[in-house]
């Protein structure tokens, strides 16, 4: 896979106490340069359900900023509350602490600007064609005229590598290139973000690996940003220029880390075994910590 210098982040393991600010001695002495505007920005986020009996706390003071061109994957265990962080940048959830912003500007509702591909590729409505399935969000939502419409998913498609596919039904192409088609329905909306949540976790281990191919190499022609949801290590690091760790449920913030050095190509070398090492033990470190403090508390 082909990375760009842009975005490659240095492969550092970064934990909340690594992150925290350095002593006033330590700072430059030159005027530091003002730091580039995240794309999104999860500014100490706690997110909840609350059902008439009882309140649900699924993410607890979590932060994060994910840049331009970023693959910002969440990683943590089932019920950590991943699902519902990527509800919340779309929109559907307001935090109950805390804030999100996209380019600065606080979110507050679902919008254009966010587009969530969902585990869709195989429910393209059949009856339309390539060209009327990426047209048709951009009608639902009267972004575009018809003309206009049309014209931005002939663009799109070109884009994603189907422009000779326009006029194909979705049952003629392969698993990869419906996935090509769902996700250029989304780009055609000209997201600032595209959320994908374990958009891979009901296929077969080929067709998954397939699958990550064809994300990455559309992310190669096309450079979208992405924040995407797995409980799969191996996915993250493969997916990811960046991941963060959440701990299990409440998630809070476990350890950012850079990963853009570990890709399908690689992934026996020792240093993305390593990685990967690493993020077992602080996933599992932390929960034998957790078990050994409510058997403790269980004995007391
Ligand atoms: N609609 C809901 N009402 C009440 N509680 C909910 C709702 N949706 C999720 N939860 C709870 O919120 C917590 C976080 O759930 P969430 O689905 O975000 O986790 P997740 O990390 O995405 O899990 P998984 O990997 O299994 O999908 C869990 O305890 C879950 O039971």
């Amino acid at each position: 896979m082909a990375t760009l210098d842009a975005f490659k982040k240095p492969d550092t393991l970064k934990t909340p106490d690594a992150l925290a600010p350095r002593p006033a001695a330590e700072a430059p002495q030159q005027t530091p340069s003002p730091p580039e505007q995240p794309r999104l920005a999860v500014d100490n986020v706690s997110l909840e359900y609350r059902t008439a009996r009882h309140v649900v706390k699924a993410a607890q003071q979590v932060s994060f900023n994910v840049q331009e061109g970023d693959r910002f994957v969440l990683l943590g265990p089932s019920g950590c509350g991943k699902s519902t962080l990527l509800k919340a940048v779309a929109g559907f959830l307001a935090p109950v602490e805390g804030e999100i912003r996209l380019d600065g500007r606080s979110i507050h509702a679902p919008g254009p600007d966010r587009i969530v591909v969902f585990q869709e590729f195989d429910q393209l409505p059949p009856w339309k064609t390539v060209k009327q399935n990426v047209m048709f969000p951009l009608l639902a939502s009267r972004t575009l005229a018809r003309d206009a419409a049309e014209t931005r998913a002939l663009e799109t498609l070109e884009k994603v590598g189907l422009s000779g596919f326009a006029d194909a039904y979705p049952h003629t192409l392969s698993g990869g290139m419906k996935q090509r088609v769902a996700i250029a329905r989304g780009l055609a909306m000209q997201p600032r973000i595209l959320l994908m949540d374990e958009p891979f976790a009901a296929l077969d281990a080929l067709t998954r690996r397939k699958m990550q191919e064809e994300l990455l190499a559309l992310w190669d022609d096309v450079h979208f940003t992405l924040l995407f949801v797995t409980h799969s290590i191996e996915e993250a690091q493969v997916i990811g220029n960046r991941i963060l760790l959440l701990s299990p449920h409440p998630g809070r913030v476990r350890a950012e880390l850079g990963c853009e050095e570990d890709t399908l190509n690689n992934h026996g070398s020792e240093a993305t075994r390593a990685r990967t090492q690493r993020i077992h033990q602080l996933l599992f470190e932390h929960q034998a910590k957790a078990d050994d403090a409510v058997t403790r508390e269980a004995r007391s």
